[in-house]
């Protein structure tokens, strides 16, 4: 394994995943999606969110009037579905711990489509890193730091990147400014897919 670029604590393994990795995970997620269709997440405060989402493993992350939560099960009742091996196997090269994510967050950029500055914090413990993987068109992905405000640094993230998010990142704020829709060929109507790979108790 290469060594990662770090900043500010995010560790960044450019190109970690080949052609061929990346078109075997969008098969293993379509077969997610079959299961556990994307749905519009809206905040607590009302604001529907401009990526679409749903997940695999014991926990998925939701959000709609009554909070941001991980559940065991998809907003129309039926489990998630489970974390591929193909996903599972990235956690287990990069993220330097033994167990495994009990959650994959698979969020769906569309044209337009953004993550505004935020930290994960819905987590039972902040221990375990969260491990990202980028998918399709580009991202400017933005890195701040634990607390509100001050200086950020941004970093085009490109389809088959692996950034981690442990030890002093674990709590950093980040987020995704833009995409650069059609900017891979990956995904054949465009955008850009983010997986995040969580511990959430
Ligand atoms: O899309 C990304 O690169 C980041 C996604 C993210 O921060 C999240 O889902 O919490
Ligand atoms: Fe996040």
């Amino acid at each position: 394994m290469v060594s990662p670029l770090t900043i500010k604590g995010f560790q960044v393994y450019r190109g970690m995943l080949d052609l061929a990795s990346q078109i075997a995970l969008i098969a293993d997620l379509r077969t997610i999606a079959r299961i556990a269709p994307f749905s519009d997440p809206v905040t607590p405060g009302g604001r529907p969110m401009s990526v679409q989402m749903t997940s695999a493993g014991q926990m998925g992350w939701v959000t709609d009037q009554k909070g941001y939560r991980y559940q065991d099960h998809h907003p129309s009742g039926s489990k998630w579905p489970e974390i591929p091996a193909s996903v599972e196997s990235i956690w287990k090269e990069v993220s330097g711990v033994k167990r495994k994510p009990d959650c994959c967050l698979v969020n769906f950029y569309g044209e337009g489509a953004r993550m505004g500055l935020h930290q994960d914090k819905d987590e039972g413990s902040f221990d375990w890193p969260v491990v990202s993987v980028s998918l399709g068109d580009e991202g400017l992905f933005r890195m701040g730091n634990i607390s509100r405000g001050g200086k950020t640094e941004s970093l085009w993230l490109q389809s088959g990147d692996v950034v981690v998010m442990g030890g002093d990142a674990r709590l950093a704020h980040h987020g995704v400014d833009r995409i650069r829709f059609r900017s891979s060929r990956l995904l054949p109507k465009g955008g850009r897919i983010n997986l995040t790979l969580r511990v959430v108790d």
